[in-house]
């Protein structure tokens, strides 16, 4: 599904990403995790081409993410509240989005039921503009609108940010449904250890842009990832 090759980005001669190779297959959920500045976000904004690489290439569906375009219609994401329209109510986006994706209003419905216990009762029939909306209800939002349209592929840069613990558990819940019925290939990044693990089959670690480990998700993984934050703590 995304293949990385001999990536990098630099900002004023400082290289803040360096990836040899990544290649994520369809129907994996890859994790992303690292210390603050480690090159997650870089990687994603690349990934969804909203900035460009200093070197190398990356492939979504065998297409070039910076020359080409169909790539964007089996991709849904969300990276900050920048992707959402600030001015409209949250019924109002959910009928734009419809219409630019072509899902009937039939099928929003549907899908935005999948949402209402992560919703609880605070974002739609409100009156109020996503710009009132806070912070966890603006993420949520965002990132039910990422699934809209059965999308092949899902990119969330920290979905459990700014959620309570209940609209965790609750993410976490309709992430999995989603992986288990429509076989979306997830990549997450994350700052939240345990989640990650629960929800990912695959964890990369980054660390100032470099892959540090890149690890099958096994009952030990969450173990391994604490071991392997506690020991920065310890140096
Ligand atoms: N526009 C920019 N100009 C200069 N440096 C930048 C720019 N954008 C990102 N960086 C730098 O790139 C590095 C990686 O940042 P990035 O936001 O990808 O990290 P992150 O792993 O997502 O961190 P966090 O966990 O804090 O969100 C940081 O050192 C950051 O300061």
């Amino acid at each position: 599904m995304i293949q990385i090759h001999n990536l990098k980005k630099s900002y004023h001669k400082q290289t803040v990403l360096n990836v040899p190779e990544i290649n994520i297959p369809e129907g994996q959920s890859f994790g992303l995790v690292g210390n603050n500045g480690a090159g997650k976000t870089t990687l994603l904004r690349l990934m969804l081409d909203l900035i460009r690489a200093s070197e190398g290439e990356i492939q979504i569906d065998n297409q070039s993410v910076k020359d080409q375009e169909d790539w964007k219609n089996i991709t849904g994401s969300f990276i900050d509240e920048k992707f959402l329209i600030h001015y409209l109510t949250p019924e109002e986006y959910f009928q734009f989005l419809a219409k630019i994706r072509g899902v009937s209003a039939g099928d929003v419905s549907m899908h935005l039921k999948l949402f209402e216990p992560l919703f609880n009762d605070e974002i739609f029939g409100k009156k109020k503009y996503i710009r009132n909306l806070s912070k966890g209800n603006k993420k949520k939002l965002g990132i039910a609108a990422a699934l809209l349209g059965d999308p092949k592929l899902v990119i969330l840069d920290e979905p459990f940010e700014n959620l309570d613990p209940t609209s965790q558990i609750r993410l976490k819940k309709i992430i999995q449904q989603f992986q288990k019925e429509k076989s979306v290939t997830f990549v997450i990044s994350s700052h939240d250890l345990n989640h990650v693990t629960e929800i990912c089959d695959r964890i990369v670690i980054l660390d100032k842009g470099i892959i540090i480990k890149d690890m099958e998700v096994t009952e030990s993984t969450l173990n391994e990832l604490t071991d392997y934050f506690s020991s920065s703590v310890e140096n």
